[in-house]
């Protein structure tokens, strides 16, 4: 067991970059989404840095990318209705779950810990991709981008997850690959956890100083 579990009871995992590598699907769906604006594909790299917030600002900032400055309401609207759509056909075919993951989830259920999971992802689309990993029962309570009015690194998804098991903040840790998790984590007073290979708009995440970091979540149990 990794030393930053000692009295901790609940565990809350980001999804996009820490446990499954979503943006070859997110990447497909944003390029459907500008192609039918007539405007040329921003491809996988591009997109590997602009996730991070939720699926709004991800098609804001491939607008911004795409036609040169900051989208106009309705377009955003309409472009981020294309990307719902075409993301809703098929959210998982392209997505796979990092080493370790498995091992992890097993391990922490079966030692006792309550696994949780928020992700600034819209909602509808969690359940799919963790049934394609057979990984949707490993989890006590899911919490997406649009469950609450607000989103990570705002703390308050954090504190309705250890409001819902009764657990001070003291008692749990995130588990991310961006700022934001960090961020989110630290201000909802739970102890913080990161990994270096998912998307950070391109930045170490090592910078936001998480209380540990990890090359693997397999080193967790
Ligand atoms: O959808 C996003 O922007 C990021 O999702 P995440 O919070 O699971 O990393
Ligand atoms: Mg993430």
């Amino acid at each position: 067991m990794h030393p930053i579990l000692t009295d901790i009871r609940l565990v809350t995992f980001d999804l996009d970059g820490t446990l499954v590598d979503s943006v070859p699907d997110l990447a497909v769906a944003v390029d459907a989404a500008l192609d039918a604006l007539g405007l040329p594909p921003a491809g996988e790299a591009r997109v590997r840095d602009w996730v991070g917030n939720g699926s709004l600002k991800l098609m804001e900032r491939a607008l911004a990318h795409a036609a040169g400055g900051l989208p106009g309401e309705a377009l955003l609207a309409r472009a981020h209705a294309d990307f719902l759509e075409h993301y809703g056909r098929d959210p998982g075919s392209r997505t796979r779950l990092y080493p370790g993951v498995r091992e992890a989830l097993d391990g922490l259920r079966g030692g006792g810990w309550v696994l949780t999971l928020v992700t600034n992802k819209p909602f509808a689309f969690i359940r799919p991709i963790l049934a394609q990993f057979g990984l949707e029962d490993h989890f006590a309570l899911c919490l997406g981008g649009d469950s609450l009015p607000q989103k990570k690194p705002d703390p308050a998804p954090l504190l309705h997850v250890a409001a819902q098991f009764g657990l001070s903040p003291s008692a749990c840790l995130m588990v991310g690959d961006s700022r934001h998790d960090v961020a989110a984590g630290r201000a909802a007073g739970f102890r913080t956890l990161a990994v270096p290979y998912g998307y950070n708009h391109g930045e170490p995440v090592r910078d936001s100083r998480p209380d540990a970091l990890v090359d693997s979540l397999a080193e967790l149990v």
